[in-house]
């Protein structure tokens, strides 16, 4: 076992509307990411992805709220320092955060460098204008992206080539984890190509120790993380190597979120692809039993009645009342 980077343990996090009502966005979410490794999370629309990312960044702004559990980023939990500490100490420097559509809110009117000017001038002030620019083109150039990026204005580049100089803006000071919201999306082939290879290239060269990476795709994390965990209504319902999730899912979530996609993989090709039936709850009321139940195909009576935890079985976890046999039987069944 490696060290943990990131740990997260019991972590609730909700927002409130305007009415008052909270809604359970992250419900008791507990995980860790040991140094060197990327962590998947995936799921539909809505099922707490980002609001995990925000709370775990300790971004703590009305709507959002913090309602209990621990992050610790290297060993110190974050939770415990004040809101100035995480800002100085923790944000961009032990971990980063690169939201949806982060390349879509670069100020239009600002070079490159600028942003990273910005970013020095709040944490190394001792650096001159000329050792900026030295220092970001020699990560530019190790990351292969132009030098000549640095002078460019945001509009001047292609959409590929501005998200992987938001992902190396983000991580100029060698944040230890990086969170990254859905990088890929609204990307072609070929530059999702590209910003998984930079991704890669920061963790061989270590200018990151860890990597989670969130998306609704699932098999697209199969190219790019070691394990892979599916949230659901704001909790996790499983978690695997990558190989495991998505070849041989045990969560009837995790296997209808896979039925439901395009596999590109050898072996999935002619798997039946049948959209999951329902919708996720609404999560300012939360179903009492398995949250996943009113739409599981498999559900019980007990599966409705009281809370479901989470169970290890060979070093995997899964959230549900059946024991694997009887999920794979089924499953089997399913296909023929
Ligand atoms: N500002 C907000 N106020 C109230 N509820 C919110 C707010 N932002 C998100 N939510 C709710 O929190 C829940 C989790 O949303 P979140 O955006 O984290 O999901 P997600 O899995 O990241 O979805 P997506 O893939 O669409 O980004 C949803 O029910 C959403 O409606």
């Amino acid at each position: 076992m490696g060290t943990n980077i990131l740990e997260v343990n019991g972590l609730k996090t909700y927002y409130r509307t305007r009415l008052n009502e909270k809604v359970y966005a992250v419900d008791g979410v507990d995980f860790a990411l040991e140094q060197g490794k990327t962590l998947g999370i995936a799921g539909e629309s809505g099922c707490g992805k980002s609001t995990l990312a925000l709370s775990l960044m300790g971004f703590y702004f009305p709507p959002l709220h913090y309602g209990g559990g621990s992050i610790h980023v290297d060993g110190t939990d974050i939770m415990k320092l004040s809101k100035e500490q995480l800002r100085r100490k923790v944000s961009g420097k032990e971990i980063a955060y690169i939201p949806q559509a982060a390349m879509n809110a670069l100020n239009p009117t600002m070079k490159i460098i600028s942003f990273i000017q910005d970013i020095m001038k709040e944490h190394r002030p001792e650096l001159s204008k000329q050792q900026v620019w030295q220092l970001a083109a020699e990560r530019f150039e190790t990351l292969n992206l132009s030098q000549n990026v640095l002078s460019s204005y945001p509009n001047e580049l292609s959409g590929g080539m501005k998200q992987r100089t938001v992902i190396a803006i983000s991580t100029i000071l060698n944040p230890k984890v990086l969170i990254a919201d859905e990088p890929t999306s609204a990307l072609d082939v070929t530059s999702q190509k590209a910003v998984i290879k930079l991704l890669k290239n920061l963790l061989d060269k270590q200018f990151i120790k860890a990597l989670v990476f969130i998306t609704h795709e699932l098999p697209l994390l199969y190219h790019v993380t070691d394990d892979i965990v599916v949230m659901y209504a704001g909790e996790i319902v499983e978690r695997g190597t990558a190989h495991q999730m998505v070849f041989d899912p045990l969560h009837p979530y995790t296997k209808r979120l896979m039925g439901s996609i395009i596999v590109p993989e050898e072996g999935m090709k002619g798997h039946k692809l049948a959209a999951i039936p329902g919708a996720p709850p609404n999560l300012k009321h939360v179903p009492p039993g398995c949250r996943f139940a009113p739409r599981c195909a498999f559900a019980a009576d007990e599966c409705r009645a009281g809370k479901v935890d989470s169970k290890t079985v060979d070093g995997r976890i899964y959230r549900c009342r059946f024991d694997t046999g009887t999920l794979k039987e089924w499953y089997r069944h399913e296909q023929q």
